[in-house]
């Protein structure tokens, strides 16, 4: 049994402590909020996840020396764009433990990925840092259905250690050491998943949709290739399987986010509504970014860009993205 601190109280953060407890580890969760906290102590999450009985072998704090306290393993799952805030009170609490995203976005202004702030506020090492990511839906998670998973990390045996904390009857973690292309076809699925919703939203079936989810992997890989990620992570479950997850599932908080736009709410009134976080809203600007000082084409994320934060109509996006001059499918 290990000891594993979860930073992060929220759906997924406490989706994935219960993977762990029932991996039969002993989790201590940290959370913002005393009441949260609270509720964790008596075995449900009502704000994040309500209805859901939380397995045993949970504690919760808001005290990050307490959670961390003989921890062999750290995981962070608070929203991308508060990470590096966050680190920087943690960071020396972290020591020489493996430390986990479980986060899907890109930092605005630095465009850097969450192992990058990880490894530069806190200065672990990158043999030292681990990412999750695949199809994941979090609701779907603590009702123990079926799914699996990627453990990324540089140095392998780090990889196996979290994948053999996080197995258990009903979640199968696959190592691997393409971190970027971990990272990347997290967050980029986020904005594919606004795209999709949109088109849901404006009242377009199924062709519309794959040919959003499929021409969003093609955009996805060109990037990530570029930032020398593997391919191969790209047909993989944290590539075009979480794609698919979340672009298809009302449980997601971007795929939903992206209906409402599409039906003609404006980003301010469906910001107000959403209480989760949906990192895409955000790391549109920054994958964008990103793309360009690589020089890649990211034709769907500038359009999801230019609607979010330019005032552009959804309708008007797909009309542009037609209109595009003809190119080889494969280019
Ligand atoms: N929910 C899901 O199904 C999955 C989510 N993820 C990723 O996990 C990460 C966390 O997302 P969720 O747990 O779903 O979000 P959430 O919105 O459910 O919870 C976010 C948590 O962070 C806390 N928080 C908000 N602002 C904060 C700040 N400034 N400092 C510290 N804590 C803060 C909130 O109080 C809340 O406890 C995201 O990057 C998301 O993309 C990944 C896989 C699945
Ligand atoms: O990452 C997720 C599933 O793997 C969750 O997606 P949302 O953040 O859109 O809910």
């Amino acid at each position: 049994m290990s000891h594993i601190a979860v930073f992060g109280a929220g759906s997924w953060g406490t989706a994935f402590a219960s993977i762990l407890a029932d991996g039969g580890n002993d989790v201590r969760v940290w959370g913002r909020r005393p009441e949260l906290v609270e509720q964790l102590n008596r075995g449900v999450n009502d704000d994040y996840l309500p209805g859901v009985q939380l397995p045993d072998g949970i504690s919760a704090s808001t005290d990050p020396a307490e959670v961390t306290e003989g921890a062999e393993i750290v995981i962070l799952s608070v929203p991308s764009q508060s990470l590096r805030t966050n680190l920087t009170e943690w960071a020396p609490l972290l020591g020489d433990k493996i430390v986990v995203s479980l986060m899907k976005g890109i930092e605005l202004g630095t465009t850097k990925r969450m192992s990058e702030v990880i490894h530069e506020v806190a200065g672990v090492p990158a043999e030292r840092i681990g990412v999750v990511s695949g199809p994941n839906l979090a609701r779907e998670i603590v009702q123990r259905q079926p799914a699996a998973t990627v453990v990324a990390c540089p140095d392998v045996s780090a990889a196996d250690r979290v994948a053999a904390a996080c197995s258990t009857s009903y979640f199968r973690p696959y190592t691997s050491q393409d971190v970027v292309g971990a990272e990347l076809g997290g967050a980029v699925k986020n904005v594919i998943a606004l795209a999709v919703g949109m088109a849901a939203g404006l009242g377009f079936g199924d062709n519309t949709k794959a040919t959003l989810i499929t021409r969003g992997l093609a955009e996805t890989t060109r990037l990530a290739m570029a930032l020398g990620a593997d391919p191969r992570t790209m047909a993989g479950l944290a590539g075009v399987g979480d794609l698919i997850a979340t672009c298809m599932s009302p449980l997601s908080r971007n795929h939903s986010f992206g209906v409402k736009l599409g039906e003609g709410l404006s980003v301010a009134q469906v910001t107000e509504v959403t209480k989760q976080t949906a990192e895409g809203v955000k790391s549109c600007a920054s994958i964008l970014d990103l793309a360009r000082a690589h020089g890649v084409d990211v034709p769907i994320t500038e359009m999801v860009n230019r609607v979010v934060h330019e005032d552009f109509a959804p309708a008007d996006m797909v009309e542009v993205l037609l209109a595009r001059a003809r190119k080889h499918e494969t280019e």
